[in-house]
């Protein structure tokens, strides 16, 4: 089938890849002139024959928004939109009512695999009306990886399921690395196991915890066996903090999943604000010592 695909970063340069390996044609608007095989948005579209199918892959938040607005304008009643960013799933509804006024199609598709999609597939969560996802169905087998479908692709329920969906996952992403990173750094500081990147690598086979995030960090620690080249700076792009916003919604409890978004916004202070208050209590109700802030953070003094 045809396929309008928006967007050719990362992860939609090479989703357009896979699609085209399964025989589809896939028209890609990009606004980076050396990837995009159309000149604008409404070139892109008017290259495609109606009834169209249109992915959006571009970065969520506003830049996704407007993409959508903008696809309303272009398209046309029987055409059908699939957002497959990591949009919040609140933005779904929107958008399904804003072109299901104009009698335009919408999916929401969660995406997971990242740069290895191309060649593993990529996982898919899809919410919307079935009909829309049947439609798309060629499209969706292109991407997900090979084997039974119901292994790498869910209908995940209406409008917005696919993105909440992608939310949960992204948050239980979060919970995992932190486990895994929490673990590397105690194997590294007690020096009792004399080859950290071994032991983790040992973990890969028969072990209650192998999985593909510990074979990326086994992948990591190759090149890099004590990470010495990166700083312990982690962002965060907005999934985690949508699942603890949903877990307190739901008075889910979901301590492991906070504690690692938590982790994050730690990794980011030089020194803690939070953590001198606590120095400066302790200090004052029981006259503990305190380190001193000196010429530059970390470098203080002990005092009394
Ligand atoms: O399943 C995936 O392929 C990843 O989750 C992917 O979607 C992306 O790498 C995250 O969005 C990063 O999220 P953070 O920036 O929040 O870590």
């Amino acid at each position: 089938m045809q396929l309008g695909l928006v967007g050719l970063g990362k992860m939609g340069f090479n989703m357009r890849e896979r699609i085209r390996r399964a025989g589809h044609e896939v028209v890609g608007y990009d606004r980076n002139p050396d990837v995009t095989d159309a000149d604008s948005l409404a070139d892109m579209v008017a290259k495609l024959e109606a009834p169209r199918v249109v992915w959006v892959m571009v970065p969520a938040g506003d830049i996704t928004r407007q993409t959508i607005a903008e696809l309303g304008e272009l398209l046309a009643e029987g055409d059908l939109v699939i957002d497959g960013g990591n949009s919040r799933f609140t933005d779904d509804t929107k958008n399904a009512e804003a072109l299901g006024a104009k009698g335009i199609g919408y999916l929401d598709c969660g995406v997971s695999g990242g740069v290895w999609g191309l060649e593993n597939g990529y996982g898919l969560m899809v919410g919307g009306d079935a009909a829309h996802v049947e439609r798309a169905m060629p499209i969706f087998d292109a991407l997900r990886p090979e084997g039974p479908r119901e292994e790498g692709f869910a209908h995940a329920g209406k409008v917005g399921a696919g993105h909440f969906a992608k939310m949960v996952h992204n948050g239980i992403e979060y919970g995992l690395m932190q486990a895994y990173a929490e673990g590397f750094e105690l194997l590294e500081a007690s020096k009792v196991v004399e080859n950290v990147p071994a032991t983790i690598k040992a973990w890969q086979r028969g072990t209650v915890v192998r999985s593909w995030l510990l074979d990326l960090l086994v992948r990591a620690l190759e090149s890099d066996p004590e990470l010495d080249d990166l700083r312990g700076h982690v962002e965060d792009s907005g999934e985690g903090r949508w699942t603890v916003e949903e877990a307190i919604n739901h008075a889910v409890p979901a301590p492991v999943i906070s504690a690692a978004l938590f982790a994050r916004f730690a990794s980011r202070q030089d020194d803690s604000p939070a953590m001198r208050a606590v120095a400066a209590l302790r200090n004052q109700f029981g006259g503990h010592a305190v380190v001193s802030a000196g010429p530059s953070s970390g470098s203080g003094t002990t005092q009394s």
